[in-house]
């Protein structure tokens, strides 16, 4: 769908496709553990978030050089062009990266390499997001955070990502505290697979603007009545829910019950290239399934520069080309 909209929940290492995975591990010396493209897309099916993750963290071995993240940068920002992307907040693990020597400069180097010339050839504007793995312990991600320091002019935010049951946003306070010292906004994904008490301690400690996922909201209707009145956003991920099996199907999807429910929720794709397509592909699937309304389809897009990170002008720039769209 190209209604003009933001994409705020991507995980770049989630746009890995298995054709370029193939191509980075041959330019690398990398042997993949499969025989093919095909093998590799056969093996995209998922029980839950770990067992995506296994893999997720697997393929990221093909990311060595700038250019490899370069590439990845680019090839993401082509497909999101195509489907009414206009501006994209992007997470990156640089932990992930670290595990196999490979330095947050080579990671932040490559990717600004890509985003630093979005806006002039797709149109697109853009900003990073460094995820801390909640997985690992939080003294690794005040290592993370400290050897971000000299490129914060290329970060907007601070995010927590990974394994969520059992690593409540809690662990994570002291961290996202420097990184507001450091001038740094938050976001975490929060009530994806764990409970609706993260999502409450994603804002009471670590004073997170917006939850990501947060689907987990609904089954305390205290949080949502806070959600609603304070206007937190929620970047809902449709796909994603269905292929980790937190939601059964799309038509049980709960984004419907959000949008009525007064929340502000969001459309994103969080790993396309592993959970069956981009932004606009989830906005067309989700739409069909659930029978939204135009009027709702465009209160998503609407919400979706409303809940971005972006300058009042250039907000209201994108939220009049929402207005004016015609489906
Ligand atoms: N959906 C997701 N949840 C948690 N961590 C992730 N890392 C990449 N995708 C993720
Ligand atoms: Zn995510």
């Amino acid at each position: 769908m190209s209604i003009p909209k933001a994409e705020l929940h991507l995980h770049i290492e989630g746009t890995l496709e298995p054709e370029l995975a193939f191509r980075l591990a041959e330019r690398n010396g990398v042997t993949l553990p499969f025989a093919s493209v095909d093998e590799l897309r056969a093996a995209y099916r998922f029980d839950d978030l770990q067992s995506f993750l296994d893999l997720y963290y697997r393929l990221t071995e093909v990311l060595g050089t700038e250019q490899d993240f370069t590439d990845l940068a680019d090839a993401y920002l082509a497909r999101a062009r195509a489907q009414g992307v206009r501006h994209a907040e992007i997470f990156f693990d640089p932990q992930a990266h670290l595990a196999r020597k490979v330095p947050i400069e080579t990671v932040i180097g490559g990717l600004s390499a890509s985003l630093d010339r979005s806006q002039e050839r797709f149109g697109i504007t853009t900003g990073l997001i460094l995820c801390f793995l909640r997985d690992e312990p939080a003294e690794a991600a005040l290592a993370t955070l400290e050897a971000a320091k000299p490129y914060l002019d290329k970060i907007i935010a601070v995010g927590l990502d990974s394994a969520e049951v059992g690593n409540p946003p809690s662990k994570f306070t002291a961290v996202y505290e420097r990184a507001r010292e450091l001038g740094l906004r938050a976001v975490a994904h929060a009530g994806e697979e764990g409970p609706a008490s993260y999502v409450w301690e994603a804002l009471d400690l670590l004073r997170v603007e917006r939850i990501d996922h947060g689907i987990r909201s609904l089954e305390d209707p205290e949080l949502v009545e806070r959600l609603v009145r304070e206007r937190v956003p929620l970047t809902v991920c449709p796909f994603s829910n269905v292929r980790l099996r937190c939601v059964d199907t799309l038509a049980d999807h709960p984004l419907r019950r959000m949008l009525d429910a007064g929340l502000v929720a969001t459309v994103n794709s969080d790993d396309p290239a592993y959970f069956g397509g981009y932004v606009g592909q989830n906005l067309v699937d989700t739409t069909a399934a659930l029978g939204l309304t135009e009027d709702q389809v465009r209160t998503l897009a609407r919400n979706s520069f409303e809940a971005s990170f972006l300058d009042e002008p250039t907000r209201a720039r994108y939220l009049a080309e929402v207005e004016a769209y015609r489906f």
